[in-house]
């Protein structure tokens, strides 16, 4: 396991008396406010600053962000939890690679290079698929399997396939890392994957399966009814004894009981990228999902980690409120997206560069001869 840091929040009332300072009313820029001071916070972390002066304020950056879309299948789909079949994971991984999906299009407004990584989709892309991908998009193969087992009768992956996720998912960040990424943007691709992560969320915390399930891609009222008996059987057949902090055994049991590839190799990338105190930006329920399998391994994780929007599907307010304690309220958006893919996350990203712009270049009052 990785080392964590709290986040040490010495540096947090030089941060808030500077942010304080600039020509506006105090909190007038609300949650820009928190995220600019968050983001201060870790990258002052970072770079070892200590001693702050006021004045000198160090600037904050978000050098070459890393947007890294995690794709895997998953066996749950055969009892028909979705409205696509599981050969869509593919053929929406090939459309991220020809530059034609959704999280193509938001990351084109905002220039960022996109890389799509198979965890385990069925079918390989093949070699030739592969070299046709768009300049701007990056395609990794860290595949795990064919495809996780279906979870509602057999577990849905081994502990040593756990415990590849989380290297390949940590490497990957890692080599982010090492070539300057200040910033990781995680999204994912899996159809069936609103089944797991309901599992893994009612099964870490505790709530009962019918407030974590909702309907994903869009299911019907009979879809959705057979989906949350299947994972209610699920977890009755997994035993699980829910303990306040269960230990990280515990919790590879768990997740490897109830999946997925994606899931489990953006938890590695989430922790590894808060040990080396770079912000992860969080997109709809899957991926926070990954963040609360990586909180339950280590708690110190949440600090890093900025929540982009609150996503339509049902269970997602509830999970931020249990991960963060402030509901909805955390999340940056609220835009009615249940898309996946990274898109909220890469919404957010000017917001993220405003956040830091304010910080670095809004005058002081003192400067600007501004009298309150
Ligand atoms: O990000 C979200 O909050 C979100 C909510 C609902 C669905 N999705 C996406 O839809 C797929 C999973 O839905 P389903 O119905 O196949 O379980 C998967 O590819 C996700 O990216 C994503
Ligand atoms: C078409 C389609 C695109 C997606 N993108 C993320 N999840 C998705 C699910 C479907 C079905």
């Amino acid at each position: 396991m990785m080392e964590i840091n709290p986040l040490s929040t010495s540096a947090s009332s030089s941060i808030q008396t500077f942010i304080d300072n600039k020509t506006k009313p105090v909190a007038s820029l609300g949650k820009l406010e928190t995220l600019a001071k968050q983001l201060a916070l870790i990258q002052y972390q970072r770079q070892g600053t200590s001693d702050l002066n006021l004045a000198l304020l160090p600037k904050l950056s978000l050098a070459k962000p890393s947007v890294l879309i995690f794709a895997g299948d998953h066996g749950i789909n055969e009892e028909n939890v979705s409205i696509a079949p599981s050969a869509v994971t593919r053929q929406m991984v090939l459309n991220f690679l020809q530059g034609g999906a959704a999280i193509n299009c938001f990351c084109q407004v905002s220039n960022l290079k996109l890389a799509v990584i198979d965890c385990g989709i069925i079918t390989p892309i093949t070699e030739s698929e592969a070299m046709l991908s768009k300049a701007e998009v990056e395609f990794i193969a860290q595949r795990i399997a064919a495809g996780t087992n279906n979870f509602s009768k057999q577990a849905a992956m081994s502990i040593a396939q756990v415990e590849q996720c989380l290297a390949y998912g940590k490497a990957i960040a890692l080599r982010q890392i090492e070539q300057g990424s200040e910033l990781l943007l995680l999204g994912e691709m899996g159809i069936g994957n609103t089944s797991s992560a309901a599992a893994i969320m009612s099964a870490l915390t505790g709530l009962t399966v019918d407030v974590c399930v909702g309907r994903g891609t869009g299911i019907t009222d009979e879809q959705l009814s057979k989906k949350t008996s299947l994972i209610e059987q699920a977890i009755a057949r997994i035993d699980i004894d829910l303990q306040q902090q269960p230990s990280a055994q515990v919790i590879y049991r768990i997740v490897s009981e109830l999946g997925g590839f994606e899931i489990m190799q953006m938890v590695g990338a989430i922790l590894a990228s808060a040990s080396r105190q770079v912000a992860v930006v969080i997109d709809g329920f899957i991926v926070s999902v990954a963040a609360l399998i990586a909180q339950k391994l280590d708690k110190h994780v949440t600090d890093y980690l900025v929540f982009s929007h609150v996503s339509q599907e049902k269970a997602h307010a509830l999970l931020l409120e249990h991960i963060v304690g402030k509901g909805r309220d955390v999340a940056l958006l609220d835009l009615q997206l249940r898309l996946g893919e990274g898109t909220g996350a890469v919404l957010c990203y000017q917001l993220l560069l405003a956040a830091i712009a304010f910080y670095n270049d809004m005058a002081s009052f003192d400067s600007a001869g501004v009298t309150v």
